[in-house]
């Protein structure tokens, strides 16, 4: 929208709310459509960025039909659109591809290790899919398509509720709770800020690279070590709790970013403590917002019924 482009955002809000785009309301390169993408949608565009899909483990097995629909569905309904108007589209795929993954760091040429019948399949098999049907629309229709296979993301705008690890743990510092860590807490992840995939999603919808890219910041730490980190970086003094293991649950996830360096010149520039201190501060006025903003109900006064006779 700063570069002058209008941009329409289609969202159901099943995980998306409306204040995170509500700064944008007037303004005369922004649009918000309230649509879900499993039903077609018949707009004028150039790009689009087919982003639709809980995200979020809790969030993407709490309605596992409903992720499969947005995925399988809701893609093949992007694509349809791509090709009616002859846009471009980046589909938003998933580290999730690789499963639970035997080669470390995973490289864009690594086939996964997926369980099909597991409870990530809903996901990790629906983005595997929508790869597939990206290519198959390439192939058949000549549609142009760009494959981003997000690592592990945050940043200010999560929502409260995510159940994603980063905004779980910051949410526990802050208030006091234990943090939550799942299993032994020896599986390892890599965060990325939202900024830095932001710019890679900019830059590889703008490239010629039609096969996959892996977008995400390789440096790889153990979820225990996230957890000592961002309570050091509060200042809390919550305890770890440890909790049974999340079923499977990738043991070792990092990116092989070499593509994306060399086809888009791009990688992350944001360090992990300078993003951690962002969405820090974003949750800390989240909370306060929250705190001042409870919405109680008011009991209603009695209502007085006219023109009629009480009879007892
Ligand atoms: O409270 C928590 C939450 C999560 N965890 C652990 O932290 C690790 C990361 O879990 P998250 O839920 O944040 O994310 P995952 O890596 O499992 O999945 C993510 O992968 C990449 C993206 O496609 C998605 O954002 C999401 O599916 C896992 O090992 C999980 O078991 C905790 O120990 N405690």
């Amino acid at each position: 929208m700063m570069d002058g482009h209008e941009v329409t955002v289609v969202d159901n809000f099943f995980t998306g709310r409306k204040r995170n785009v509500e700064h944008w309301i007037g303004h005369e390169n922004f649009e918000l459509i309230n649509h879900d993408v499993v039903e077609p949608l018949y707009i004028e565009v150039d790009q689009i960025y087919h982003l639709a899909s809980p995200a979020s483990p809790p969030n993407y097995m709490y309605n596992p039909i409903k992720t499969l629909k947005t995925n399988t569905i809701g893609t093949l309904n992007m694509l349809g659109l791509a090709k009616r108007v002859g846009a471009r589209l980046l589909l938003a795929s998933t580290s999730e591809v690789y499963g639970d993954p035997e080669v470390h760091p995973q490289s864009e040429d690594y086939w996964g290790h997926v369980n099909p019948i597991g409870p990530r399949a809903c996901y990790d098999e629906g983005k595997r899919v929508a790869e597939t049907m990206c290519y198959a629309y390439m192939k058949q229709e000549g549609v142009e398509v760009r494959v981003a296979r997000i690592f592990n993301t945050f940043g200010p705008r999560m929502h409260m509720n995510d159940g994603r690890v980063v905004s779980n743990f910051i949410l526990q510092a802050l208030q006091g709770e234990p943090l939550t860590v799942y299993g032994s807490g020896s599986q390892t992840r890599a965060f990325q800020y939202v900024s830095d995939l932001v710019n890679g999603l900019v830059a590889l919808m703008n490239s010629n690279v039609s096969s996959p890219v892996n977008l995400g910041n390789p440096e790889e730490h153990t979820i225990l070590e996230f957890a000592q980190l961002i309570k050091s970086l509060v200042g809390s003094g919550s305890e770890i709790q440890f909790l049974s293991e999340a079923q499977d649950d990738p043991q070792k996830r990092k990116p092989d970013i070499r593509k994306a360096k060399m086809m888009l010149a791009w990688e992350p520039v944001v360090p992990l403590e300078e993003g951690l201190n962002k969405a820090i501060h974003y949750f800390r006025k989240e909370l306060e917002y929250q705190a001042n903003n409870q919405y109680i109900p008011k009991p209603k006064p009695a209502r007085i019924k006219k023109g009629r006779t009480r009879h007892n």
